[in-house]
């Protein structure tokens, strides 16, 4: 069975998961739909996904505006990654945070992100591989960005390889959020 652990930030979750391991390999469950429910997350996913990244590349910060907005949980299946997400929903007590979690297949960690979130990660080996469900599908015109160095966060890499669209995102500061906290569905 998955366990949770809260996050600073409202309604973003630490799923951590069982790695059994016997002489084959491992196995590791990503996702059971009761304990989610019991949990009050979301569990109408309509989109899975997964890329892999070379080491040093950074992806993100990346979500998705309304009404195209969605839940999104991540895990790292191969390889391993800094996984970093930012608050963006105005009046959050966590407005504004990003927090930092290192997520491998040996460590069997995965994320949960309530809408609203901003999500984006830095590969720290090579091949590292992401796995993804969303609760929307995607939708190029929402599908957007802010800037990886403009927030607060100490990433590990100076000089990262990104790709076009994500050296072209804005700066965190010069940004509107289209994002309000409802504290009663802090996870939706
Ligand atoms: C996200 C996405 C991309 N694409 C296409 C667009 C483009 O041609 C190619 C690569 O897209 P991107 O460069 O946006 O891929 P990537 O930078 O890996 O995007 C991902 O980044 C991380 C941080 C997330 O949180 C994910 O939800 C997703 O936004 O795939 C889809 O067709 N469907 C999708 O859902």
């Amino acid at each position: 069975m998955m366990d949770t652990e809260p996050t600073d930030i409202p309604g973003c979750y630490v799923l951590q998961a069982k790695v059994l391991g016997d002489p084959r390999g491992t196995f590791t469950k990503t996702f059971h739909m009761p304990r989610f429910e019991e949990l009050g997350l979301r569990t109408d996913w309509r989109e899975e996904y997964f890329s892999t990244s070379a080491k040093g590349v950074v992806r993100g910060m990346h979500f998705q505006s309304p009404p195209a907005d969605h839940a999104k949980m991540v895990f790292c299946l191969t390889g391993e990654v800094l996984d970093v997400v930012v608050d963006l929903r105005r009046g959050s007590p966590a407005f504004g945070k990003a927090l930092g979690f290192t997520l491998s297949a040996e460590n069997g960690r995965g994320l949960y992100l309530p809408t609203g979130c901003a999500h984006g990660f830095v590969s720290m080996r090579d091949a590292s591989g992401m796995y993804y469900k969303v609760t929307s599908v995607h939708a190029p015109d929402h599908d957007l960005g802010i800037a990886w160095d403009s927030i607060d966060f100490d990433w590990p890499v100076r000089a990262p390889a990104l790709s076009a669209r994500d050296a072209a995102h804005p700066r965190l500061s010069d940004f509107t959020t289209p994002f309000a906290f409802d504290p009663e569905g802090a996870a939706l």
